[in-house]
């Protein structure tokens, strides 16, 4: 396997991640919204998207109930296929991520490819603009805040074409195994604002 290998370098990492024991992956995730926690773009935001695990990504509990407890929206990514088209295989294409409104009881259903997500009608919808925080699940990130997402693209689609605009900032969380010295890069790539692990932050 090569570092410009992407799909090799997923599968490498996504294992790495789902071997960290449920202890460790608690503990980690308290550290990590501590840190999150102390970043004044975090302090000073109202509406943050934020993720909900799967796969050994860094689990975000800690994160949401500080959002919660300090005031702020909490946003879930739901998976939208192109307009006019359905399922899997079309979102998989050319899909792209709306950000539904979370509540402790908001009910929640699998999406297309099988995260859970807020159902609609349940929760308002909210354009990318009217986000101040993003925060982002990924496989691997480099120390120059380039981003390896599970592959569908979604997140890259979402951000494409907005760097003129007001957009939210953007911090992935993740585990500290999960750097790696440097990704390759794709010109639709995406890339961190900011990256939290339980033991670094990094501000690019
Ligand atoms: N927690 C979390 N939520 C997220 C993302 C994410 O990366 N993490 N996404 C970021 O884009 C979007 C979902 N993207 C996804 C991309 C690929 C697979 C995937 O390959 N899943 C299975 C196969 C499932 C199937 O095909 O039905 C797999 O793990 O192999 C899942 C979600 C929106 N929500
Ligand atoms: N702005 C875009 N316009 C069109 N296609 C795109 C765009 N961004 C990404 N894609 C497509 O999405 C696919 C997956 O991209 P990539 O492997 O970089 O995903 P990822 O960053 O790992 O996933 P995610 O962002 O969902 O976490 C690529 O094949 C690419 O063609």
């Amino acid at each position: 396997m090569t570092l410009e290998d992407k799909p090799g370098l997923r599968r490498w990492l996504r294992q790495r991640r789902r071997a960290i024991s449920p202890v460790d992956q608690h503990r980690a995730a308290q550290a990590a919204a501590e840190r999150l926690s102390a970043l004044a773009r975090w302090r000073h935001a109202k509406r943050v998207a934020v993720y909900l695990p799967a796969d050994g990504e860094m689990g975000t509990a800690a994160v949401m109930d500080a959002a919660w407890q300090a005031g702020k929206a909490i946003y879930l990514p739901v998976i939208q296929p192109p307009r006019g088209q359905h399922g899997a295989a079309a979102a998989r294409r050319a899909g792209h991520l709306v950000f539904r409104r979370y509540q402790p009881r908001t009910p929640l259903r699998p999406g297309l490819l099988g995260i859970p997500e807020p159902v609609r009608g349940a929760a308002p919808c909210l354009p990318l603009a009217a986000l101040d925080v993003l925060v982002m699940p990924l496989v691997g990130f480099d120390a120059r805040g380039r981003r390896l997402g599970m592959g569908g693209g979604f997140y890259d689609r979402t951000l494409a074409g907005r760097n003129g605009h007001r957009r939210p900032w953007r911090v992935g969380l993740a585990h500290a195994i999960q750097q790696i010295p440097a990704l390759p890069e794709d010109p639709w790539d995406q890339r961190l604002d900011a990256c939290v692990t339980e033991s670094s932050t990094w501000l690019w």
